[in-house]
């Protein structure tokens, strides 16, 4: 649990962060976005201890983090950045096992740690002897995200990890990240510019503007929008759509739908799958220009979503 109280942060005469109250449960990924220079590294930074407050105080753990060695804050909170950072004469290996090796890690424990690491991010172990400089970008961003979890902290902070990547790259990073996420469970502060990745990844959006926070809630709860003005406005007209790319059509309880009755369609070939993302499934209606299409179940059956399934599930969300 990270809590942030009446935090304030100024530089000279710039006040980066105005009196933030935040609080970030156990195993939760609060994503700050916002325009450019509204404090959301320096917010970060602020947790870590990187950036020393002028006013509030941090609680990690139920703990200020003033009150913590800097070396003990260090190893409760990893630390991801855009760019990654990795040293560049050391190998894949060497990189992610810098923080375990300052612990004093057993060699057999930090080798378990960094294949399961590994793994989970989706490189191959062949990459383990590999130097940054034989990586793609988004294979260094793997390897930065390793890095920051090598010595499995409780807390990680990521500032735009991804931010420095190909769309499609990206994609496949955040995707990792969600698998790794609901598998490892961590506290996580994620700093992003991109609308779409703060719906994909966060339990909580929060919106700052001009060093406060201006609206912090789950990423369905703005598909109404019923706030005017800045958070609008910055997240955009397209919100609700961008938000169906992250539920699939299983949110839809499939198995709850009619038979599909289409006479002139329903092949198996054409149906869709429990895990096309409700993104997908608009567009393809639009494509096939029909309201309603089949999906195919696990136990074979074939059942009819509709148009109204995807309003009425937005709908649902965002009470
Ligand atoms: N080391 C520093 N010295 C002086 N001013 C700083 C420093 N770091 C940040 N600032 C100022 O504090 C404000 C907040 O900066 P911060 O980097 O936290 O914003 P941000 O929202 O992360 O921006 P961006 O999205 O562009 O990275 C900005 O006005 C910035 O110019």
């Amino acid at each position: 649990m990270i809590q942030l109280k009446q935090v304030s942060k100024s530089y000279g005469s710039q006040r980066a962060l105005a009196g933030i109250d935040l609080e970030i449960p156990q195993g939760e990924c609060a994503v700050l976005i916002g325009p450019s220079g509204c404090g959301k590294s320096t917010l970060l930074k602020t947790i870590n201890r990187m950036v020393a407050v002028d006013g509030g105080e941090v609680v990690v753990d139920g703990k200020r983090n003033t009150d913590y060695a800097p070396e003990v804050l260090r190893r409760q909170i990893g630390y991801c950045i855009q760019g990654v950072g990795l040293f560049p004469h050391f190998t894949v290996r060497e990189n992610i096992a810098v923080v375990p090796r300052l612990l004093g890690w057993k060699e057999r424990e930090i080798d378990g740690r960094i294949r399961r690491l590994l793994d989970m991010s989706g490189l191959p172990s062949s990459y383990l002897g590999k130097k940054p400089g034989q990586l793609s970008g988004g294979e260094s961003q793997r390897v930065g995200v390793c890095r920051a979890l090598a010595a499995d902290p409780p807390v990680l902070l990521m500032d735009e990890p991804f931010g420095a990547v190909d769309p499609l790259t990206r994609e496949k990073l955040q995707l990792a990240f969600n698998q790794i996420q609901e598998e490892l469970k961590k506290t996580v502060v994620f700093v992003t510019h991109d609308v779409e990745e703060a719906i994909l990844l966060a339990d909580r959006v929060v919106v700052m503007n001009q060093g406060r926070i201006v609206s912090n809630k789950a990423p369905g709860k703005f598909a109404g929008l019923l706030e005017e003005g800045f958070v609008k406005s910055f997240l955009g007209n397209e919100y609700p759509l961008r938000l169906l790319k992250r539920y699939s059509a299983k949110a839809l309880h499939l198995e709850d739908k009619p038979p599909w009755t289409n006479p002139l369609q329903g092949g198996a070939g054409e149906c869709l799958t429990q895990e096309t993302n409700l993104k997908e499934v608009l567009s393809e209606m639009m494509r096939r220009n029909e309201q309603a299409l089949p999906f195919l179940l696990q136990d074979n059956r074939v059942v009819q979503v509709e148009y109204m399934d995807i309003v009425h599930h937005l709908h649902a969300v965002s009470k």
